[in-house]
């Protein structure tokens, strides 16, 4: 059932009506008031967009209020449980799941993409050895730009394609030499013989001949985070690859763009913060002081929070859970301990409870990452490799849309008037 706004547009004087239907303004409403570049009377301010929906997509549905999120209406407790994060990569991209020789030849393609040109290493090489592991995929994203000119050609969908196979299959190399490097090892080349998840875990920890063979367990749960993390509709990173993405710039410089976002500590990088900060409480005894800092404003409780989730982030209860599964391998992560107590104190305190602050994706995620044998400072990459699946559907969706133009907020302006230049010696 429609409601209608009616809305005045004060420059000129005319008024609008409005469709709205489930609380969102309909586009076709919106079309209908699309204002001429000349026509400045309907803008409207919305800091950091909490109100504005930046694009239409049928890609990812999050229901905030009832902590429901779907892959092209697939729940996502049913990926995790029964799908692997090529074929979740595949539904992203392509829309639908694959039949088998859909998903066979999909893999096909993605294993024989794995390498990375030689001279990516002199990129690496020019790194100081402790440069922070995101830094480096971020420099190293916009450089692989620069060896494939034909990426630059975007409007054309076998061009897209080909280099959203290349990305993906990619990442998992690049990710592995930037932490080879972190630890002052030699590179590991691919092996196309074995899975995303088994290959991109041999690459990262192989010492010497036999192959590292990571435990069953542990290469599911990765597969199984790699799967959660694939995307999130039009999150801050999403956003910056459909932003810069919009003024046709490559799939690899987009992503650069995305990763950079990613990096900060209230997106990705919250999985680096949240174990730092585990380590800082270190014992039950610092928690009750450490909320107080909460709740005096001092510090933000990391991990905890997000911008739609006002319930519980249905990936947390999935990770909390498989944090279990993973801890029964590799024994229990220490931290863990302080991480439920800081839960079961958030979430019945006044502070908390008010503001709907849940645990995100962020909060258990590190300490699996921890226990498989993950320094910090990687954490946020581990994120990143999934993610590009969620960044290459979207800003292929946005180049694939009629309605998207290049985007470009505008702003209200509050600074000073017109005024007269003053010479130097007159100020
Ligand atoms: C993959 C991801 O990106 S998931 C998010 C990862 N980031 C984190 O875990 C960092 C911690 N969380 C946060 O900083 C925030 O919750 C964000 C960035 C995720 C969302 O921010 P916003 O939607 O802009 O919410 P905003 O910052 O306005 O917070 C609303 C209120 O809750 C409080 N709040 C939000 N998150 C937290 C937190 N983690 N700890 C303490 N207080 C918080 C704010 O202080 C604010 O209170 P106020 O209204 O009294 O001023
Ligand atoms: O959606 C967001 O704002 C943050 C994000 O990427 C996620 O939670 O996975």
């Amino acid at each position: 059932m429609a409601d209608t706004l009616t809305v005045k547009d004060n420059r000129t004087g005319k008024e609008y009506e409005l469709a709205i239907t489930d609380g969102t303004i309909q586009a076709s409403a919106l079309r209908e008031i699309k204002v001429d570049d000349d026509d400045f009377g309907l803008m409207a301010y919305d800091p950091a967009y909490k109100n504005t929906a930046s694009c239409r997509s049928a890609i990812t549905l999050i229901d905030g209020d009832k902590g429901i999120l779907r892959y092209r209406g697939y729940p996502i407790e049913q990926l995790a449980e029964h799908s692997t994060f090529l074929e979740v990569a595949y539904l992203l991209l392509w829309g639908e799941l694959p039949t088998k020789s859909e998903f066979d030849g999909w893999v096909d393609q993605i294993t024989h993409h794995t390498y990375v040109h030689q001279y990516l290493i002199h990129g690496m090489e020019g790194f100081k050895w402790d440069a922070h592991a995101m830094g480096k995929l971020v420099s190293l994203l916009g450089t692989l730009s620069t060896f494939y000119e034909d990426s630059k050609n975007v409007r054309d969908p076998a061009v897209r394609r080909e280099h959203i196979i290349k990305i993906i299959a990619k990442m998992p190399t690049i990710a592995a030499w930037c932490f080879r490097h972190m630890q002052g090892r030699p590179y590991i080349y691919p092996d196309n013989g074995l899975s995303y998840v088994g290959n991109f875990m041999n690459m990262l920890f192989r010492m010497a001949e036999p192959k590292f063979e990571p435990s069953p367990a542990i290469e599911k749960a990765l597969d199984v985070l790699f799967i959660l993390h694939a995307d999130h509709e039009q999150n801050c990173s999403a956003s910056a690859a459909r932003a810069v993405g919009s003024a046709e710039t490559d799939p690899y410089c987009s992503l650069a763009a995305a990763s950079a976002a990613l990096y900060g500590p209230l997106h990705g990088g919250a999985n680096e913060a949240v174990l730092r900060m585990l380590r800082e409480i270190g014992s039950l005894g610092n928690i009750p002081g450490f909320i107080e800092g909460v709740k005096n404003r001092e510090r933000r409780l990391m991990g905890f929070g997000h911008r739609v989730y006002k319930n519980y982030d249905p990936r947390a209860r999935i990770i909390k859970q498989l944090a279990h599964d993973v801890f029964a391998e590799t024994g229990k992560n220490p931290l863990l301990d302080i991480a439920l107590e800081l839960e079961k104190i958030a979430l019945d305190d006044e502070f908390f409870v008010e503001r709907r602050l849940y645990p995100n994706v962020d909060f258990y995620s590190g300490l699996i990452y921890q226990s498989i044998g993950f320094p910090v400072e990687f954490f946020p990459v581990l994120f990143a490799i999934p993610r590009a699946a969620g960044w290459l559907a979207q800003w292929q969706e946005m180049l694939m849309d009629p309605e998207q133009k290049i985007a470009r907020p505008r702003q209200v302006y509050i600074g000073e008037g017109e005024r007269a230049y003053v010479p130097m010696d007159k100020r």
